[in-house]
C-alpha cells in the first residue's frame, strides 16, 4: 500500500483515499498461475483453429513475397555489378531489358503477394479477437452471476478489450516472422552455398543467428516481467478511472477531484516505470542487430572476395549474394520486433487464459426442475464465508421457503439476508450445507432450468442504455406491448413510463440513470414479472417505495403470479402481516420464525426490530 495517497476525511482522520492503493488480484481467478510457453500457444492455437487456414495462406504469402524480394535485390545487384565489370574491361555489357524486365515481374507478383498477406492477416486477427473475446464471455456464463461479486469490471474490462487485442501480435506478427526466419536464410544461405561457396554461407549463417537467436534472447525474462508489471498496472488504470467515472457525484460532492487525478498520475507514473526494463532491452536489441544485419553482408564479401581474385567465382554474383544477406535483415529485424512485441502479447495471453481458466464456482448440474408449479425451497444447514472474508456471512441456516408462500426474511443491515437468497441464484455454492429445491439439491440443477423457474429483483438491479421497452424485453423478447403493459402495471410503473417523453419508448439512460431509484426497482420488479417466474426473490425492492404504492403493488404482484412462491427480504416490519412465514436473521443466523401475527405477539427479536422502526 502506498503511503502518499492520504487524505483528510471531515472528522479530520486521515485515511486511504483509493481503494486500487491494496487492489487485490481478482479472487477467483489463478493469479499466481502463469502457464507455460507450450500451454499457452496450444491454447492460443486450439481457440483460434477456424483461423489458422486463413494464417497459413498469409504467412506463404509473407514468405514467397519475401524471397521474390531478396530475389529482386540480387538480381539488380548482379545486373549492376556486371555492367560495371563489363565497361571496367571495355567490353559492351550484355542487355539490360531482360532483367528489368523479370525485376518489374516480381515487383508485380511482390505486390500481389503483399495484398494477400496484409488481407489475410487482418482476417485471421480480426477473427482470432472475436473468438478469444467469446471465450471470455462464455467462460464467464457458468460462473456468472457469481462473476459481479468478485470480480472489478474495469480489470475485465481491460482483459476482454485490451489484453485481447495485445493478443493480435500472437498472429499477426509470429508465425510469419517464423516462418520467413526458418525458410529464408535457409534458401539464401544454401543458394550462397553452391553459388560461392560453404565457407561464406557458413560465416554469413554464424553472423545472422546471432540476430535470429541470441539477440532475441537478451532480456527475455526482465520484459516478460515488465510485460506482466505493466498490465497489472493498466488494469489499474482502467479500474481507476471505471470507479472515477461512475462515482464522479461522491468525488466532486467530497471535494475528492484533485485526488483521483493525482492517484491517476501515480498509476501512470508506475505504468511508465514497469514498461522501463522492456523498453530498455528493445533499445539494446535494436542496435546490437543493426550491427548484426551489416556485419553479415561485410562477412560476405570480405570471405568472397579471396575466390573472386581465385577466379573461382565471378563478382557479379558476389554482389548478389552480398545484396542478398543485407536484404536478409528484414528478418533479422522481423524477428527483433517479435521479441519485443512477444512479452507484451503473452503477459496479456496470460490474463486472458486466467479469466477463461478459472473454476467455475457453481457447476452445471444434469437436473431439470418441473416447469409451471411452484417450489418449496429448502435451506439445510447453509453455511456461506465469501471468499477472502475473515467471518461467515452465514452460519447453519435451516430454513423453510413452503411452495405458494410468501416469506419474508427481515434482520438488522449484514444479518445475511442477501447472501441467504443470492445463494439460491447460485452467486456461489454453500461453503457448507445444501439447498434443496423440490427434494432436488441446487447444484444438482441445469442452470438453465433453473433460471427459468426463478426470478430474482436485486438491491440495485442492472438496466441498460436502452428503451424501456427493450429493458423489459430482456426478460422476453417476443412479449407483446400489451403484455408489457400488464407487467408494468403490476409493477405500480405503467403510468409513469406513459408520462415519459417517448413512452415505453423512452431511452432510459446508463444503468436507468434517467429514472428515481423506486422507478429502476420497479421497472427491475415488471421484467422480472414477464418472464413469469414460479418463485420470486425480491431484494428490498420495496425500499423506495412510499407505504400507499408498495401496499398496492405487494397485491398486483401476488395476483400477477397466483400461487408462486415468494421470498422477500425487507426491512418494513410493519407490512409483515401480509406475509405467510416470517424469518429473523441475526449476525447470520436464523433466530426466530413463524407466522408475522404470532411472533408479533411474542416478546422476541422480530418485536425488538419493530420496536426499532
Ligand atoms: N461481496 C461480498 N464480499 C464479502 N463480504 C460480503 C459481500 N457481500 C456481503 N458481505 C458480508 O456478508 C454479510 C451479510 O451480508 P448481506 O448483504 O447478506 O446482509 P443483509 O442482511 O442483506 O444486509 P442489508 O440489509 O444491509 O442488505 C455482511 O457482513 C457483509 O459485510
Amino acid at each position: 500500500m502506498s503511503t502518499d495517497a492520504r487524505i483528510e476525511d471531515r472528522t479530520g482522520r486521515t485515511e486511504h483515499m483509493d481503494p486500487l492503493d491494496n487492489m487485490e488480484p481478482l479472487d477467483s481467478l489463478p493469479q499466481d498461475r502463469h502457464p507455460s510457453r507450450g500451454e499457452l500457444w496450444r491454447w492460443l492455437l486450439g481457440v483460434t483453429r477456424p483461423a489458422l487456414t486463413a494464417l497459413a495462406g498469409s504467412t506463404a504469402c509473407r514468405v514467397v513475397e519475401q524471397l521474390a524480394g531478396i530475389a529482386m535485390l540480387a538480381l539488380g545487384a548482379h545486373a549492376v555489378a556486371s555492367t560495371a565489370l563489363a565497361l571496367a574491361q571495355g567490353r559492351a555489357p550484355g542487355a539490360i531489358w531482360p532483367v528489368l524486365a523479370t525485376m518489374a515481374a516480381l515487383a508485380v507478383i511482390k505486390a500481389a503477394l503483399r495484398y494477400g498477406e496484409q488481407f489475410l492477416g487482418h482476417m485471421v486477427a480480426f477473427k482470432a479477437l472475436e473468438l478469444l473475446r467469446e471465450q471470455i464471455f462464455t467462460a464467464l456464463i457458468p460462473r456468472s452471476p457469481q462473476v459481479s461479486l468478485t470480480m472489478r469490471s474495469g480489470d475485465l474490462l481491460t482483459r476482454s478489450t485490451k489484453d485481447v487485442d495485445r493478443i493480435e501480435v500472437f498472429f499477426a506478427h509470429t508465425i510469419a516472422p517464423l516462418a520467413c526466419a526458418v525458410v529464408l536464410p535457409t534458401v539464401v544461405l544454401s543458394a550462397i552455398g553452391t553459388t560461392v561457396s560453404w565457407a561464406v554461407a557458413g560465416a554469413a549463417a554464424a553472423v545472422l543467428a546471432t540476430g535470429l537467436i541470441i539477440v532475441p534472447l537478451l532480456g527475455r525474462a526482465a520484459g516478460l516481467a515488465a510485460s506482466r508489471a505493466a498490465a497489472r498496472q493498466r488494469a489499474r488504470l482502467s479500474q481507476h478511472v471505471t470507479d472515477t467515472v461512475q462515482g464522479m457525484s461522491e468525488v466532486v460532492g467530497f471535494g475528492r477531484s484533485q485526488e483521483r487525478v493525482e492517484e491517476m498520475g501515480r498509476i501512470d507514473a508506475a505504468l511508465g516505470g514497469a514498461v522501463r526494463p522492456a523498453v530498455t532491452w528493445a533499445a539494446v536489441r535494436r542496435g546490437t542487430n543493426h550491427l548484426v544485419c551489416l556485419a553479415a553482408p561485410i562477412a560476405v564479401v570480405a570471405l568472397g572476395a579471396g575466390h573472386v581474385a581465385e577466379g573461382a567465382i565471378e563478382l557479379p554474383v558476389l554482389a548478389a549474394a552480398a545484396a542478398a544477406v543485407l536484404r536478409l535483415g528484414d528478418t533479422v529485424r522481423g524477428i527483433e520486433d517479435l521479441a519485443s512485441a512477444m512479452a507484451t502479447a503473452q503477459a496479456s495471453a496470460e490474463r486472458v487464459w486466467q479469466v477463461v481458466t478459472a473454476p467455475t464456482q457453481a457447476p452445471e448440474g444434469t437436473k431439470d426442475l418441473t416447469t409451471g408449479i411452484s417450489h418449496e425451497i429448502l435451506w439445510q444447514d447453509v453455511s456461506y464465508t465469501y471468499p477472502g472474508a475473515t467471518r461467515p456471512a452465514l452460519e447453519s441456516v435451516s430454513l423453510r421457503a413452503k411452495a405458494g408462500q410468501w416469506t419474508c426474511l427481515v434482520g438488522a443491515s449484514g444479518s445475511g439476508k442477501t447472501t441467504l437468497a443470492q445463494l439460491v441464484a447460485r452467486f456461489d455454492a454453500p461453503t457448507s450445507g445444501r439447498i434443496v429445491i423440490d427434494g432436488v439439491d441446487l447444484g444438482d440443477l441445469r442452470s438453465h432450468s433453473l433460471y427459468r423457474e426463478i426470478g430474482l429483483v436485486p438491491q440495485h438491479p442492472h438496466l441498460f442504455r436502452a428503451t424501456v421497452a427493450e429493458n423489459l424485453r430482456l426478460a422476453a423478447p417476443s412479449a407483446s406491448h400489451a403484455e408489457l403493459e400488464r407487467a408494468c402495471r403490476a409493477a405500480g410503473i405503467h403510468e409513469e413510463i406513459e408520462a415519459l417523453p417517448q413512452g415505453y419508448d423512452t431511452l432510459v439512460g446508463e444503468r436507468g440513470e434517467s429514472l428515481s431509484g423506486g422507478q429502476r426497482q420497479r421497472l427491475a420488479l415488471a421484467r422480472v414479472l414477464l418472464a413469469r417466474p414460479t418463485t420470486l426473490l425480491l431484494d428490498e425492492f420495496s425500499a423506495h417505495l412510499d407505504p400507499q404504492t408498495d401496499a398496492a403493488v405487494r397485491a398486483s404482484v401476488r395476483d400477477y403470479l397466483e400461487g408462486a412462491t415468494i421470498i422477500e427480504i425487507t426491512h418494513r416490519v410493519q407490512w409483515l402481516d401480509q406475509a405467510d412465514h416470517v424469518v429473523v436473521l441475526d449476525g447470520g443466523q436464523v433466530v426466530q420464525s413463524g407466522r408475522p401475527a404470532d411472533l408479533l405477539e411474542a416478546d422476541g427479536p422480530l418485536r425488538a426490530l419493530a420496536a426499532r422502526d
